[in-house]
């Protein structure tokens, strides 16, 4: 059973270290490690005695850089290194290892870096704290002007570790080679956009370790969630694999629920429903075939409609309008206790009102998909949800303050819940954005919790398999696409 891959922070990688070293491994051997990790990956992609040009910061991670330097020289390749800052202020382990450096240290930023066949890029890692200013910023500027391949130790110089965001200039990395486990910012945009294929290397801290430091931020992977997708058995029929309900627009606004409602079906809720306003009967019963219909108008209407217990799913937003009639239908949504996705218009309508959302979804499953226009617009006014730096911070509070899973979307999908799990999503595609893909990634949610999976699983699996099936069509992807495609990405998953 593969096992869910755990992110940690820079926080609790410094942990972790901690850790291991109190349990008996001096700090040096990891960095011995961590160096001889790199030294290994550039001798895989730096032909037998090439110009490797090692960049060193005053920290740890030029620490790990002198011991890349110093094997590299001695496997035979033609190695300079230059460090930033002089080399009786390096303190701790990086001192350590810089003795066994026997070469000439030059400036880093005056490294002949057009002359490299590799550049290693061990000015920062985790403890970057302010914008590079001066030779620092400059020594970047050159390494990226030079037009040669990077190989970044840990990170990439000048992204934030954490947040994944760029502290004035970053390296724009060919590889990064990163030790234990990845941080969010290998994940995170545009962190991830500057890093390259990532390699994390065993550097002698154990799985137990690192999930001893409390770490509840995973990569989102089916690892995470795939036990809990249903699997139909002999004895499944349609009715105890859910009924979702998807509130439709107004006669011109229809299309929205339909996308919707298809996802559902497909993602296999056992039935569907769409709940038309009486003007939109007529356009919705000429579309919809598998899919039901009945009519509800308004609150009062819905009120009606879930008098009926067997609608254990319901989405309401695409093209609902954005006005206190779907307030209200959120309202009586949440009274009736269903699992529930609230998507585009059931999120805008309570632009600036969130307050009203504070706690309202603690009673029953309810998952939010709001992208980064509707999340700033919902919370606006709310500082301590708008202002943390981490995208995953911002999500995780969201979550806290509405008792609901929220999907914060974008390339970097983030999926927080109120608990404090929370998962990265890196298999987006820009394919996906295109008119109707929200819609139906509130349907795919929808369907899965109507088959009784979790909200947080039920958003983490919907936001892969959405993805994977976009991914799976590439250019002239169109949403109406969409559901068709999840059959074959399921088949993929539960084969
Ligand atoms: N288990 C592991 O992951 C291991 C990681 N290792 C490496 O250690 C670094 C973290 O080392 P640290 O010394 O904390 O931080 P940095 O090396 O990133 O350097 C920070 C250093 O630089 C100064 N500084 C901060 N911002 C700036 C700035 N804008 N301009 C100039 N100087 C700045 C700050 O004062 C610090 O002194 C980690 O990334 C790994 O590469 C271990 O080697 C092995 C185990
Ligand atoms: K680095």
């Amino acid at each position: 059973m593969i096992r869910p891959e755990f992110v940690l922070t820079p926080l609790e990688m410094k942990q972790a270290d901690a850790a291991t070293i109190a349990a008996g491994t001096p700090g040096i051997d990891l960095m011995s490690r961590a160096g001889r990790a790199v030294a290994d990956v550039a001798e895989r992609v730096t032909a037998r005695g090439g110009r490797i040009l090692v960049v060193a910061g005053p920290g740890n991670n030029g620490g790990d850089g002198f011991v890349a330097a110093w094997l590299l020289a001695e496997r035979g390749y033609g190695v300079s290194l230059g460090l930033l800052g002089n080399r009786d202020r390096l303190t701790g382990d990086a001192a350590k290892a810089s003795r066994h450096w026997t070469g000439d240290i030059g400036a880093a930023e005056d490294l002949p870096f057009h002359e490299a066949d590799l550049i290693i890029d061990a000015l920062f890692g985790t403890g970057l704290t302010r914008n590079l200013e001066g030779a620092a910023r400059l020594a970047v500027e050159r390494m990226n002007m030079s037009g040669q391949p990077i190989l970044a130790v840990d990170l990439p110089s000048g992204i934030d570790g954490e947040t994944g965001s760029v502290w004035g200039v970053a390296v724009r990395a060919a590889r990064t080679v990163t030790f234990a486990a990845r941080k969010p910012c290998h994940l995170l945009m545009p962190g991830r956009a500057h890093c390259g294929p990532v390699e994390v290397a065993d550097i002698g801290i154990s799985p137990e370790t690192l999930a001893a430091t409390g770490a509840d931020l995973w990569a989102n992977q089916p690892a995470l969630w795939l036990g809990a997708l249903p699997r139909p058995g002999l004895a499944s029929h349609k009715y105890n694999r859910g009924h979702t309900l998807v509130a439709s627009g107004g006669a011109t606004r229809t299309g929205a629920a339909r996308l919707a409602a298809r996802a559902a079906l497909r993602i296999g809720s056992g039935l569907v429903t769409v709940a038309s306003p009486p003007e939109a009967l007529g356009v919705n019963a000429a579309h919809l075939t598998a899919v039901m219909l009945r009519g509800c108008d308004g609150p009062e209407g819905l009120h009606t409609v879930l008098k009926d217990e067997r609608f254990n799913a319901l989405v309401l937003g695409p093209a609902l309008g954005v006005h206190a009639n779907t307030r209200a239908m959120v309202a009586v949504a949440v009274q009736a206790r269903r699992s529930l996705v609230l998507d585009a218009d059931a999120l805008t309508s309570f632009e600036g009102l969130a307050s009203e959302l504070h706690q309202a979804f603690r009673h029953s499953p309810t998952v939010l998909t709001p992208h980064s226009g509707e999340f700033n617009r919902l919370f606006s006014g709310h500082s301590d949800i708008l202002d943390p730096p981490s995208k995953i911070e911002r999500v995780r509070r969201a979550a806290f303050y509405t008792g609901a899973v929220v999907v914060l979307k974008g390339a970097d999908t983030v999926i927080a819940s109120p608990d404090g799990r929370a998962a990265i999503n890196e298999n987006g595609t820009p394919y996906l954005a295109t008119a109707g893909s929200g819609d139906t990634l509130s349907g795919v949610i929808a369907g899965l919790m109507a088959q009784g999976v979790h909200a947080f699983e039920a958003a983490s699996a919907g936001v892969w398999i959405h993805a994977a099936a976009g991914s799976s069509f590439g250019p002239g992807l169109i949403a109406e696409d969409l559901a068709d495609l999840l059959p074959g990405t399921l088949r993929e998953l539960l084969k």
